[in-house]
């Protein structure tokens, strides 16, 4: 699992509630696919193959595309996440499962948060180095899991990024975010990138403010949340 943070396992009320050891067998095959096709997306943008090549393959994903059946309705929360403060599977950031996700990797620190990954060609922006909305993404996420870190779940509404280095793709990375104060429902947070190997060098630093949404305006905006037993339909954010 790729998300060892405070989770809320009864936040969510299914249909079809799989055991544990079923959540477990679901969540590494989906790992597994997602390990498989972010193989694809790299190979996708590296590849110098020739038309029929490429016509030929993307004969061959239309067809494993049909083979994926079901289909999760838009605001639906998965059986396999822990929403919030939790496992998100299919997270574009640090879902295992997502083929957009680096993914990131977060632990809790003392007073904040730590994320590791490594971009790929796929999310470059100028020749060789991250998009600037990829760094922003992977701050805003993490900056939100120091608020979920520190007990207020919370909603970006502001995030000023500075790009002070270009970011290198295909280099381990280390996003670090922090709570710096809360007022009210606002959190402020303050993150960085740089690489693992030159953590003293600050690729791409940002301040945000989170809001932790009332309950009334969580349960409109996260239907598929409850609290706790699911009994009084209230929610476990918004505090
Ligand atoms: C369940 C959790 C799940 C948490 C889910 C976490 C998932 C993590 C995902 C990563 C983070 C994201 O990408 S989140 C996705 C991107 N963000 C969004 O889509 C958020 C869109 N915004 C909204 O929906 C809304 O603004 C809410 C729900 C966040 C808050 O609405 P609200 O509850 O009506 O709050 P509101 O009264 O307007 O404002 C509350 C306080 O914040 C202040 N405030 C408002 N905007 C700003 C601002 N830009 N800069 C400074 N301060 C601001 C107000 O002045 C007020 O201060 P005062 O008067 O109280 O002093």
């Amino acid at each position: 699992m790729n998300s060892p943070l405070p989770h809320h396992s009864a936040t969510r009320t299914t249909a079809e509630q799989p055991d544990e050891e079923g959540v477990h067998r679901q969540r590494t095959a989906i790992a597994a696919l997602g390990h498989e096709v972010r193989a694809l997306v790299d190979a996708t943008v590296r590849t110098t193959a020739a038309p029929d090549a490429l016509l030929r393959v993307a004969e061959g994903v239309r067809g494993l595309a049909a083979q994926l059946t079901g289909r999760r309705a838009r605001a639906e929360i998965p059986v396999v996440d822990e929403f919030p403060g939790g496992a998100r599977m299919y997270s574009p950031v640090t879902g295992t499962g997502s083929p957009l996700a680096p993914p990131l990797k977060v632990t809790r620190l003392d007073g904040g948060v730590a994320g590791t990954c490594a971009l790929g060609l796929a999310h470059e922006g100028p020749p060789g180095y991250g998009h600037g909305g990829i760094s922003a993404m992977l701050l805003d996420e993490s900056m939100g899991w120091a608020c979920a870190t520190a007990g207020m779940p919370g909603m970006t509404v502001s995030l000023q990024m500075r790009y002070q280095r270009p970011v290198p793709l295909e280099a381990r990375l280390r996003v670090l975010a922090h709570v710096t104060g809360t007022e009210g429902r606002k959190v402020y947070v303050a993150g960085s990138i740089t690489t693992e190997e030159d953590p003293s060098t600050v690729l791409a630093a940002a301040e945000g403010v989170f809001v932790s949404p009332d309950p009334e305006h969580a349960r409109a905006l996260f239907p598929g949340l409850r609290a706790p037993g699911g009994s009084d339909g209230g929610t476990a954010v918004g505090r």
